[in-house]
């Protein structure tokens, strides 16, 4: 969908975007980066907004240098900032913008109202867009960026401003987007968390520069952690202890127990060991086989997903250490 080479961004007194490279392909792809990490820089630079300092980027095979009004017909844009006319109506608008994306006026019209019925406007849409909420605003924005029946949407913050709940109905609908469309979505966000059920595979961008480029599961497998609960019995008092050092004996390398959890009901029974790429299935039957041997109750295997905010909190706190 778009491959970005080698990419900077300079203004004269900052580097927005430095020597970028990373290829997004269809599905949804979550931009994520601190605010002023170069999102809507990179944004204005694919549509052909606005030209790089260096390096070049293609999107959907067209050139952002030269080709900036082809992309704009067949690429969905939702800006950041708040840019609706207060004095029309949200169907006036999307109609005008569908308009000036080539649509014939019959087929403009049809298009409004449906791409406003599917992002959940109804009787409103015939209201001045100046008394709408923020996520009244937001849908409009989405729905100006649909309703050409682009390829490709890229959405900026579209979740700025809203309450949780209306975050979350934002999110899923652009989940449908593609789902229901077909239409492959790239969306920025400065909260790292927000968009990991929304998005295939996340960006994340700091200071201009890539820090990783992964599928979402990648992101978050990666660091799972298998938590096992077992039972003492008379021969092992300590059924955890003794299933660490049957989990040792057998090449794995469960978590030293964690003193601070002792206190805990229960905490003394949990062995805690990494399952990951490397691991796979192997440590499920190690577990299996080694309560067995012992006689211990195997209460449960409990796979704990990281979250991404957490992978990289855990990051940030390794680079410091
Ligand atoms: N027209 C401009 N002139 C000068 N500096 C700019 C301009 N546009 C952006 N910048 C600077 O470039 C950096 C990246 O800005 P950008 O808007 O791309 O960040 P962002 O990740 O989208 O953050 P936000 O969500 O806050 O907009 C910032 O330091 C910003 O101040």
């Amino acid at each position: 969908m778009i491959a970005i080479e080698s990419l900077s961004k300079r203004f004269p007194r900052v580097t927005a975007l430095d020597r970028l490279t990373v290829g997004i392909e269809p599905g949804v792809t979550g931009l994520v980066g601190a605010n002023g990490a170069g999102k809507s820089t990179l944004i204005k630079i694919l549509l052909g907004l606005s030209p790089a300092s260096e390096g070049s980027a293609t999107v959907l095979g067209m050139d952002v240098a030269t080709q900036g009004g082809a992309i704009r017909e067949r690429v969905g844009y939702m800006p950041e900032h708040d840019c609706l006319p207060p004095d029309v109506s949200a169907t006036e608008f999307v109609v005008h913008m569908a308009r000036m994306s080539g649509l014939p006026a019959t087929a403009a019209r049809e298009r409004t109202a449906d791409t406003l019925r599917h992002v959940g406007l109804y009787e409103e849409r015939y209201r001045p867009m100046g008394g709408y909420s923020t996520g009244m605003k937001q849908r409009v924005k989405l729905a100006q960026a649909l309703v050409h029946d682009p390829r490709l949407v890229l959405l900026d913050e579209p979740t700025n401003g809203l309450d949780p709940v209306g975050r979350d109905e934002m999110l899923g609908l652009i989940r449908r987007v593609h789902t229901d469309f077909g239409i492959s979505v790239l969306v920025t966000s400065h909260l790292l968390g927000e968009l990991e059920r929304t998005s295939d595979h996340i960006v994340v961008i700091d200071g201009g520069k890539l820090l990783r480029s992964s599928s979402t599961a990648d992101f978050t497998q990666r660091t799972a952690v298998l938590a096992v609960e077992v039972t003492d019995t008379d021969a092992h008092p300590d059924g955890a202890a003794a299933l660490r050092k049957a989990l040792q004996q057998a090449g794995h390398a469960p978590h030293e127990p964690d003193p601070a959890q002792g206190a805990a009901p229960g905490a003394g029974h949990l062995v805690t060991l990494d399952v990951g790429d490397d691991v796979g299935e192997a440590v499920y039957d190690a577990v299996r086989d080694a309560a067995v041997h012992l006689g211990l109750g195997l209460v449960r295997m409990e796979q704990r997903r990281h979250h991404i905010s957490e992978v990289f909190t855990e990051r940030s706190a390794g680079d410091v250490a």
